[in-house]
């Protein structure tokens, strides 16, 4: 995909989160896109993303779910609003609940693919649905409820 990701427009100074900032090295630094009505995004687990030999650990596939939400969130809330993303003042979303259920083992070695389904957006609040899938396989879905970041988040 060639697009910039929702992240891509996170000022610097809000690019430092572990699952989706662009300046932490260390982080997943997840990139997310529409496609039609829908959010996707890809990830390929590394080996310290090991759970048990040749799965994935669940704590990894929840950090990208709530990651891929909040960055749906502001994109859905940009649209909503019929605005440019990353236009000011910023839509900042921060993560008020995130819900997973993990409903197969998820194989190393595979391109884990996100797609989020925009549930609710409303001014302050947006559900993002979220399934995670290796090849055919539904692994895992999830809720990620967003919240407009407060201010006492910003710098
Ligand atoms: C594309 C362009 C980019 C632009 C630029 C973006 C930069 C964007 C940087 C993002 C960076 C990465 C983000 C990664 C994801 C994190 O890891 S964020 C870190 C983890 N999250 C936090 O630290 C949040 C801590 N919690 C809080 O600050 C506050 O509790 C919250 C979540 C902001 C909620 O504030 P609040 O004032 O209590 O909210 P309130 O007005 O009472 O409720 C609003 C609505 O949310 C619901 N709600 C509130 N809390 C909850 C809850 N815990 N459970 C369920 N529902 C709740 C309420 O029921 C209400 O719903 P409605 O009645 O409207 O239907």
């Amino acid at each position: 995909m060639s697009e910039k990701a929702f992240q891509d427009y996170y000022p610097a100074d809000l690019s430092h989160c572990y699952g989706c900032g662009n300046n932490n090295a260390h982080g997943h630094q997840i990139k997310s896109f529409w496609d039609g009505e829908e959010t996707v995004a890809e990830f390929n687990p590394l080996p310290e993303h090991t759970a048990i030999p040749g799965f994935v650990y669940g704590g990894l596939i929840a950090s990208l779910i709530d990651c891929h939400g909040t960055g749906s969130a502001s994109a859905a809330a940009y649209k909503a609003a019929g605005r440019e993303l990353g236009s000011e003042p910023a839509l900042r979303f921060v993560t008020a609940n995130l819900n997973v259920d993990f409903l197969a083992p998820t194989p190393m070695g595979q391109t884990l693919k996100l797609r989020g389904t925009i549930t609710e957006c409303k001014e302050k609040k947006v559900v993002v649905d979220i399934t995670v899938s290796a090849g055919e396989t539904v692994c895992a879905k999830g809720r990620v409820i967003a919240v407009k970041m407060p201010a006492s988040m910003a710098s």
